[in-house]
């Protein structure tokens, strides 16, 4: 008998990309060229050894590990498409499971509540059924003024969603919507706007005074709320706070509609016991979920990424209700997007490579890894090894309503400090701790599993958030990303030999590629300073204009560029993006990398301690003004500038000692190489040399940290020039 079933059109399709056979041939050119150039230096350095033959060594072997290991994402890139209209064929709305939505903010100084309401109004007012739908959000600053913020915007929500419901709005975060000055303008649109106005001063004004004054309180549960932020009540010390703002049982908007449930919930925080950042945070999120509604389907947020399309969650049904997927699919992946990124995007916040190139080539294999927020999980993803009778069926759903005595109490228990002592949590189960890039790692963990992943990549971003508009704090955020990576990539359970056995090559040496980028920073380091040290001295380390081996040279540096470049351009960015991110490679790579590399070795013998450093989404007007104009922010005297600008005088030196030595000796054959490498940092930074010497803005760069690094490109130039042996 014919299955009834089978005409049903496709949920989605998938393809492999057409620049798959390219991307092989040329990899295995490119593996011949560096090979031979390997064989050379190791014979080179077998017949006289010396220190900088050994370095130039060091760093290619370094370079050519890491190029190797990127070849993990360029075998099998996939497009895929999702049909939202098939959705209809294979399920009912009111069928839908149920989603619960896992918002994180940890700091109402760093992350304004107003930008956390905005994140959870726009989910709040998917197209999905509200009684379906819940939003918890888990407040690690322990901040009655977050909480406050919440009570209003509840308030507001029930105006919101019937006007974004009735006027089929698309941009369903309320500030985004009114920043784009709406075309259709609705006759509400005026009075909702006001509405969303007073709101916004009002928490602001809350926010910007520390308390609430008593007449903001408007009803006994608000009062009862807030009362238990006793004097005692400091951000790590304090009991759970699990507090119901909306019931969908109960509440309903002002035209009579149910409303999603919106529950407010802070974790007992205790001093001296872990709590383990953002990792710990989603853990206590996905248990007090569970006590509540315990939705088959969990999407987690961070707070600063809006909802920019009201389909998105139906996007996600496509995959994870399709009977013919793969029983093993764990969670869908969306990438990260950002909104205000200036024309050239001049501290790469994008970030193509991890959110768009990276992924697609991870999705013709077990999938994409997870990038922390925008990412829909199988709740069961979160209690272990992948069984084989998967469910997303609405049995998972709790019968109590979540207003209950019992479900509240069990959910403050669930929030305790000591809970998940002599439990699998963090170790077997939820999110795993050990790393402070807990997404990576929890994605690893899964896919080493069994679990398999799926990227999703609409048109129009699902969400977007913002991204650092500050070198320093762009540094900083990378900096905590190298320390991170380097807990996964020295684990026990390293990529780079359990990940190889347990996923496949090909996963392995994606995930081992991530969790050795900080060691970018030694060949980039090596590369910023051996050769013009070379140059100052007059020594050519490089081969002549004349040898085979130039074209080698100019063979491997010109193939990974233009490779790059072309990935680049592929996935739809400008190629003055481009130039901006291979910059801002290489400022990782000699900044931020090489600090994580040190701080991850101090941390090793026990001498420091580091936690999650929050990246702040607090917008400074004269500094946003200058980032619109591409204009880059030095302004703080921080350490992690100290390189940068050492670097950029020690090019341009011995750049220009180059110059004086071919006019004097003419032998510009044998510098060649060395010229052009130190001419292309310089071109490089040459918002460095700006930010030093021409610009008198508050973003230039302080004087102190120039006259440092002049001390330290001059120190290095004696610690050479005495050394006999370069
Ligand atoms: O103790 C903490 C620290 C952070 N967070 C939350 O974690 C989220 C991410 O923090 P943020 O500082 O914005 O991280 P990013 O610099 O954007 O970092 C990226 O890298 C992180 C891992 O290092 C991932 O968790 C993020 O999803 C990813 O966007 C935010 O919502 C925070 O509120 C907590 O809830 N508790
Ligand atoms: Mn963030």
């Amino acid at each position: 008998m014919a299955n009834p079933f089978q005409f049903r059109p496709p949920l989605h399709t998938r393809v492999l990309m057409r620049r798959t056979s390219a991307y092989r041939v040329f990899a295995i050119f490119y593996s011949f060229a560096i090979l031979a150039l390997l064989y050379h230096h190791l014979i080179h350095l077998l017949h006289s050894p010396n220190t900088l033959s050994f370095f130039i060594l060091l760093a290619d072997v370094l370079f050519s590990f890491l190029w190797a290991s990127s070849q993990g994402f360029h075998m099998c890139p996939t497009d895929r498409r999702v049909f939202i209209e098939h959705l209809e064929h294979y399920v009912k709305e009111s069928d839908y499971p149920g989603l619960d939505v896992l918002i994180c903010t940890a700091d109402p100084h760093k992350e304004p509540p107003m930008g956390v309401v905005n994140t959870a109004l726009s989910m709040m007012a998917y197209d999905y059924p509200t009684e379906k739908l819940s939003v918890y959000v888990s407040d690690d600053g322990g901040s009655k003024l977050t909480l406050f913020a919440f009570m209003e915007a509840a308030r507001f929500a029930t105006h919101w969603l019937p006007f974004c419901r009735k006027n089929k709005v698309v941009e369903r975060c309320p500030e985004a919507y009114f920043e784009s000055n709406p075309s259709s303008w609705f006759p509400e649109t005026d009075q909702i706007k006001l509405m969303y106005e007073t709101m916004k001063i009002k928490v602001e004004s809350v926010v910007e005074k520390g308390t609430i004054p008593h007449d903001h309180i408007t009803n006994e549960q608000e009062k009862q709320a807030v009362s238990r932020w006793t004097d005692e009540f400091t951000q790590a010390n304090h009991p759970a706070v699990v507090q119901v703002l909306l019931e969908g049982s109960k509440d309903r908007d002002i035209t009579g509609h149910t409303m999603p449930n919106l529950v407010y919930v802070s974790r007992e925080k205790r001093p001296g016991s872990p709590h383990h950042f953002k990792a710990g945070a989603l853990n206590v999120l996905i248990r007090v979920s569970a006590t509540m509604t315990n939705a088959p389907v969990v999407l987690t947020l961070d707070s600063d990424m809006h909802s920019n399309d009201p389909q998105t969650p139906l996007r996600a049904l496509c995959y994870l209700l399709d009977p013919d997927m793969d029983p093993n699919l764990g969670f869908v992946q969306f990438p990260q997007a950002f909104h205000g990124i200036n024309k050239n995007d001049i501290y790469a916040g994008e970030c193509i490579h991890v959110y768009q190139i990276h992924p697609i080539g991870m999705d013709g294999l077990a999938g994409p890894f997870h990038v922390g927020t925008g990412c829909f999980f199988r709740r069961e993803v979160f209690s272990g090894v992948p069984s084989r009778t998967p469910g997303l069926s609405s049995d998972h759903l709790v019968s109590k309503s979540i207003g209950n005595k019992e479900v509240l109490a069990s959910a403050h228990h669930v929030a305790a400090w000591n809970y998940e002592n002599q439990t699998n949590w963090g170790t077997k189960i939820g999110y795993r701790y050990g790393s402070l890039c807990e997404d990576y790692f929890t994605g690893y963990r899964l896919h080493c599993e069994g679990w398999k992943s799926i990227f999703c990549n609409p048109k129009r971003p699902a969400f977007l958030g913002r991204a650092p508009i500050n070198l320093n704090v762009c540094l900083s955020q990378s900096k905590r990303w190298g320390v991170g990576l380097l807990e996964v990539g020295f684990f026990k359970h390293s990529p780079i030999v359990f990940g190889l056995m347990e996923i496949g090559p090909l996963m392995g040496l994606c995930y081992a590629n991530y969790a050795f980028r900080p060691l970018w920073s030694i060949p980039i380091t090596i590369y910023a300073f051996l050769p013009q040290l070379a140059l100052l001295k007059g020594v050519s380390i490089f081969p002549k204009v004349s040898e085979p081996r130039f074209f080698l040279y100019i063979f491997l540096f010109v193939g990974a560029y233009t490779q790059d470049c072309l990935d680049f351009l592929l996935s739809g960015a400008t190629i003055q993006r481009w130039w901006s991110t291979q910059r801002v490679w290489m400022m990782r790579g000699v900044s931020s990398f090489a600090f994580s590399l040190v701080e991850y070795l101090l941390k090793c013998i026990g001498i420091s301690q580091f936690g999650f450093n929050v990246t702040s989404k607090v917008v400074d007007k004269e500094q946003s003004k200058r980032y619109k104009q591409g204009i880059f922010e030095f302004g703080v005297s921080s350490p992690l500038f100290l390189p940068l600008t050492t670097a950029a005088i020690m090019n341009l030196v011995s750049f220009l000692w180059g110059m004086v030595l071919i006019f004097k000796k003419k032998n510009l054959e044998g510098m060649l190489l060395q010229m052009l490498l130190a001419g292309f940092v310089i071109v490089n930074c040459w918002p460095i040399y700006e930010a030093m010497v021409l610009r008198t803005d508050r973003g230039r760069m302080p004087t102190r940290t120039t006259i440092i690094s002049i001390f330290l490109a001059w120190a290095l130039y004696i610690i050479v020039s005495v050394s006999p042996k370069i």
